[in-house]
């Protein structure tokens, strides 16, 4: 396997708190890794080093080998649970924004002919996320579901190649789950995207998933208990989904995917 995103003995520390500790992993590209744990095991903290919003105590993370730049650059998107969204935009110009940054960096202002084909490329990438029809609405005019959808299509837009997803349907009910994770799919295989997403639902790890990852504690001392970070405790490739599988009843096909023969009875990762 060629990794697209490596992790190369990664603590991530507060002061005297160590959050991670140890943590190795190789990320392949256009896999989907969700990641699982208990509630403050840091499972946002692996996703804010890769967006460059937390940097390592120690270790390394390299993207195609290289170090990863400490910027965040168009090469990766996010998705939080909250409409990241802009308020007082509309969905085609919160949309068209994230092109306009990324052309003109200083104004965020694209004139002429290249702000037409910004918008062009803004409408059709509303269509994918199913927004084509509401391009003039404000996120306060949109529901919950299509507010994420939004966030999606301005994540996109960028065209990064590492998607990162922190319980980006957390707050949607499961109706609009399912619709959801329909269009992920879609546009990670589309995009051909390499995403790694944070869930508490484990259904929904498994479903979307070509890998789970659970971080937990494995060590504890009770009377300092921030002196042990958490570690990759499972680490569960997926068979892939045939990719001729339609997307209708996709989630309800997803229970029979089942770790690789080898991995059916997974052991905790050795330490
Ligand atoms: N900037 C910070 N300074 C100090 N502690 C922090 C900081 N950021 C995160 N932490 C701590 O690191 C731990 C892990 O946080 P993180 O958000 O990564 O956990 P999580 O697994 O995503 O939790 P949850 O599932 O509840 O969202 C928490 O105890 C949190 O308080």
């Amino acid at each position: 396997m060629t990794a697209l995103l490596s992790f190369r003995d990664i603590w991530v520390e507060f002061g005297d708190r160590i959050i991670l500790e140890k943590i190795n992993l190789d990320i392949a590209e256009k896999s989907i890794v969700s990641i699982v744990g208990p509630s403050g095991a840091g499972k946002s903290s692996l996703l804010r080093l890769v967006l460059g919003q937390q940097a390592p105590s120690r270790g390394r993370i390299l993207l195609d080998g290289a170090p990863l730049a400490s910027e965040c650059g168009p090469d990766r998107g996010v998705v939080f649970q909250r409409y990241s969204v802009f308020p007082h935009l509309t969905a085609l110009q919160n949309t068209m924004f994230g092109i306009e940054c990324a052309k003109a960096p200083l104004t965020a202002r694209l004139f002429g002919s290249a702000r037409r084909a910004a918008r062009e490329e803004a409408v059709a990438m509303l269509e994918a996320v199913g927004l084509g029809h509401s391009l003039d609405q404000y996120p306060a005019e949109l529901s919950g579901g299509m507010q994420q959808r939004l966030a999606f299509a301005q994540a996109l837009i960028k065209r990064p190649r590492i998607l990162l997803l922190d319980e980006p349907f957390g707050a949607l009910d499961p109706g609009i789950r399912a619709d959801m994770h329909a269009l992920v799919r879609r546009l990670w295989r589309e995009h051909g995207l390499t995403i790694m997403m944070v869930t508490h639902d484990l259904r929904e790890a498994f479903s979307l998933g070509t890998r789970v990852l659970a971080i937990d504690k494995v060590r504890h001392d009770p009377h300092a208990p921030h002196r042990f970070g958490a570690k990759v405790v499972y680490d569960l490739p997926l068979r892939q989904r045939d990719e001729s599988e339609g997307l209708e009843g996709a989630e309800d096909a997803a229970p029979e995917k089942e770790p690789v023969p080898d991995q059916a009875h997974p052991q905790a990762v050795a330490h």
